[in-house]
Parts: C-alpha cells; sequence; structure tokens
C-alpha cells in the first residue's frame, strides 16, 4: 500500500496545504463547523473545484481517471448516498456472492448486522445504519487510502466503537492511509496519532 500526499491542496476558503500520511497511517483533522473540512475531503477526491496535486505513492492524482482516483482513495461523505432499493445492491456482486463475500459478511457483522441486511430497503435505514453501511459499501472498493467526513458522528458508543475499531483494522491489514475529519476531541484522544485543526484558513499542528 501507498502513502497520501497534499500538494498544495488549497480551495476556497483555505490556503495551500502540504501534508504526507505514510501508508498505513491515521491523521485526524478538526477544526470550527464551516471552516472548511468537508472541502478538503472532497478537494483530495477531486469532487469540487480547488488546486494542488495529490499523490498516492509515486502516482500522481492527475495520471488517473476520476473514477479510478475515487476507488482508489474513498472518500467517506457524512451524508450518503443511496440510489438503489436494496442495500445489496450498491454492492459489487462479487463482494455479495463468491470467495470475496466473505470480507463482506465479516465487516457487516463486526458492524452489527445480520447478512441479510443486504436484502434491507433503503428506505427504511436509520441515519445511523445508513451511516455504518455506507463504510461497508466504501470498504468494498478496497481503497488505498480512506477519507473520513465525520464517520461516527450519529452513533451511539457501541456502534462508534464498532466503526472504530472496523477503521482500524482495515489500516492495519491494508497498510491504508487514512484522513479522518472528527469534532470529538476524546475520539482524537482514544485512537491517538498526529491531529491538526483548521482555522483561519490554515491547517496547523492540534496542541
Ligand atoms: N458550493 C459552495 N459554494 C459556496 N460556499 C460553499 C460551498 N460549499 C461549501 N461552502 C462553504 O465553505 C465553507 C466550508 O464548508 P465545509 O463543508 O468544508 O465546512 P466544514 O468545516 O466541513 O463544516 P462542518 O463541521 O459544519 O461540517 C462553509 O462556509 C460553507 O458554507
Amino acid at each position: 500500500m501507498a502513502g497520501l500526499r497534499l500538494d498544495g491542496i488549497a480551495h476556497r476558503t483555505l490556503a495551500p496545504i502540504d501534508l504526507a500520511l505514510d501508508a498505513g497511517e491515521r491523521v485526524f483533522v478538526s477544526g470550527p463547523s464551516g471552516s472548511g473540512k468537508s472541502l478538503l475531503l472532497r478537494a483530495i477526491a477531486d469532487l469540487d473545484p480547488h488546486r494542488g496535486e495529490v499523490w498516492l505513492g509515486a502516482e500522481p492524482r492527475s495520471r488517473m481517471t476520476p473514477p479510478v482516483w475515487r476507488r482508489r482513495v474513498g472518500l467517506l461523505s457524512a451524508e450518503s448516498f443511496w440510489w438503489a432499493e436494496t442495500v445489496g445492491a450498491h454492492l459489487p456482486a462479487s463482494q455479495t456472492s463468491g470467495p470475496d463475500s466473505g470480507y463482506v459478511n465479516d465487516w457487516l457483522a463486526k458492524l452489527g448486522f445480520a447478512p441479510d441486511v443486504l436484502d434491507w430497503s433503503v428506505t427504511r435505514l436509520s441515519t445511523g445504519e445508513r451511516q455504518r453501511l455506507a463504510l461497508v459499501r466504501r470498504l468494498a472498493q478496497r481503497p488505498e487510502a480512506l477519507l473520513l467526513d465525520e464517520a461516527t458522528a450519529n452513533l451511539d458508543p457501541v456502534n462508534r466503537d464498532r466503526v472504530e475499531t472496523l477503521v482500524e483494522t482495515y489500516r492495519h491489514e491494508q497498510e491504508a492511509a487514512v484522513l479522518w475529519v472528527s469534532h470529538d476531541p476524546e475520539q482524537r484522544r482514544r485512537l491517538g496519532g498526529r491531529a491538526f485543526v483548521i482555522g483561519d484558513g490554515r491547517l496547523e499542528p492540534e496542541t
């Protein structure tokens, strides 16, 4: 797996950022509401206008098509979008049956779901269920780096712990770089690692 490097990434409210995450490293980003955290993740995922380059290992984003980049550098947005009728229809068929389906069933179990959740209609999903299932959907694409936007914001402590454990397991096993926007100071302290704050349009180390 590869590290993730931001090279002069800037958007409408943010001065250019240089930041390098090693393969398998998790870095937290926090900051006041409206300070530009989500826009930073969306800029890295190449979803909004911005300046700068991003590297996955030795490969610049500009040398990949957007769909390939967004599969390899997976963004989990704060609000997930569901378009098909059932949960399972949002996952590649190869991940829900056949040799690879074990991973998905294992992730579902780790997040407190029985395998039949794949047959559930998306209309019945609660906010927290959507949030946890969106993580499984993202991991099923086997991203080499993860961008998490408040991945546990809607969860009770039990499910928050489940999500933290799954992300940490995936990070270690896949050596995936993880850039995690979190409003929760306890979470940042509990999980440790480098943490930064966005304030006044700049990214500074959290003290
Ligand atoms: N398409 C847009 N056009 C104009 N302004 C925008 C657009 N998208 C976001 N903004 C503004 O840019 C600023 C940063 O937005 P962003 O969503 O990154 O905030 P955030 O730090 O993630 O906030 P929160 O913690 O509340 O989610 C906000 O003031 C927001 O209103």
